[in-house]
């Protein structure tokens, strides 16, 4: 017992000092801010948090032999990153919600909870919120390894001049979400419908005989759930901590391979990390080997191509662009000049922007 209190009097100590650090912290990057409106930059450096985030892991990995858990360390300096930038300028986010979606999830990701976040309720609403600077960013879903693309976000670049400025991949895991202890005494499990697809196995595996119930979102399952007493939804880890309900099982889900891709969406470029992504969006013209003509640009310059996916236009009936994603950054020397070769062709339609690639790409 001494020792136990010995050790507690350690942790006192060294946490005074982590306060004392975070406080010298927040001061510094409270001048940092003075600094970048003096001289009209954008306050959000996705680019240095990439920077600050990639240097404290290695250094986790190499000085400690990563024994904070790698996660757990991302997510400590995604929240003092937060609150550092949340003094220099309070970031209003829009995301389409409602709250506790996988989106909302997303944006917290990307943003910590430091941030003002604004739920509208259709992927139009985030590009208008941006668009028309009712908020500084949006987050939207692009893609789903199970379903696919999300076509109404491709097709909201064509008609809104955004940036896209960061990406964020997450797993989509369910949990079992009420306040009950016990499995057994779950009589109804309340959720939306993709998501009670989504489980299908380990229902029918450990609770054959409960009813369900169909919601119109997962965060609607949560609010019934709080109003019953032998009830479950079937929601994310946010809407756990929204609602203020416990996990009573984890990881639910029937596959493990389900990941979603969201944009961080808004006006200006970000700068070159080293590790990043272009997205663009091609005209190719309705004749033979003119796809091919397109590709071989990225080709002649050694420019690796992630994704292509095309179209309709929306101005001819079957004219087709095409959205490709590409690693490498538009200051990066091949990239430059293969966009050079695409740009006297007449073959760029937009440069949807240059950005970090996710941090935790689990594809
Ligand atoms: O380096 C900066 O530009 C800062 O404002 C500091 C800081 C940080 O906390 O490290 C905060 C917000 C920015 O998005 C990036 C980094």
């Amino acid at each position: 017992m001494d020792e136990i209190w010995a050790l507690r009097k350690e942790i006192d100590r060294i946490d005074e000092e982590i306060l004392r650090l975070l406080n010298e912290r927040i001061s510094i990057a409270q001048r940092i801010g003075e600094l970048k409106k003096n001289a009209g930059l954008d306050i959000h450096a996705p680019e240095r948090e990439r920077e600050v985030f990639e240097r404290l892991l290695k250094l986790n990995r190499e000085l400690y032999g990563g024994k904070f858990p790698e996660e757990a360390l991302f997510h400590v300096y995604r929240e003092v990153m937060s609150a550092c930038l949340s003094v220099e300028k309070p970031l209003r986010v829009a995301y389409l919600g409602p709250k506790a979606t996988f989106t909302h999830q997303a944006a917290l990701e990307y943003f910590g909870f430091s941030v003002h976040y604004v739920p509208v309720s259709t992927i139009r609403d985030v590009f208008s919120e941006v668009d028309l600077d009712r908020v500084d960013y949006g987050v939207v879903p692009v893609e789903n390894t199970i379903e696919g693309v999300v076509n109404y976000t491709l097709d909201m670049f064509l008609e809104y001049d955004l940036k896209i400025v960061g990406e964020v991949v997450i797993p989509i895991r369910l949990h079992l979400l009420s306040n009950l202890s016990n499995l057994k005494d779950v009589k109804r499990i309340y959720s939306h419908r993709h998501a009670l697809a989504q489980c299908r196995t380990w229902l029918d595996k450990n609770l054959p005989n409960a009813q369900i119930i169909e919601t119109e979102s997962t965060a609607r399952a949560c609010e019934i759930v709080l109003e019953l007493e032998d009830a479950a939804a079937i929601a994310s880890e946010v809407a756990s901590y929204t609602y203020h309900l416990g996990i009573l099982a984890e990881n639910i889900q029937d596959s493990s391979n389900n990941f979603t891709r969201f944009l961080v969406i808004g006006k200006r470029s970000v700068k070159r990390t080293g590790k990043d992504k272009t997205s663009l969006i091609l005209a190719v013209r309705n004749k033979p080997g003119d796809l091919y003509k397109t590709l071989e640009s990225f080709y002649i310059y050694g420019v690796n191509l992630t994704k292509i996916e095309s179209r309709p236009s929306k101005k001819k009936a079957w004219d087709y662009v095409f959205f490709v994603d590409l690693d490498g950054h538009m200051e990066d020397e091949n990239v430059k000049m293969a966009l050079e070769s695409l740009s006297k062709n007449n073959r760029i339609i937009k440069i949807l922007g240059s950005y970090p690639k996710a941090l935790f790409e689990e594809s």
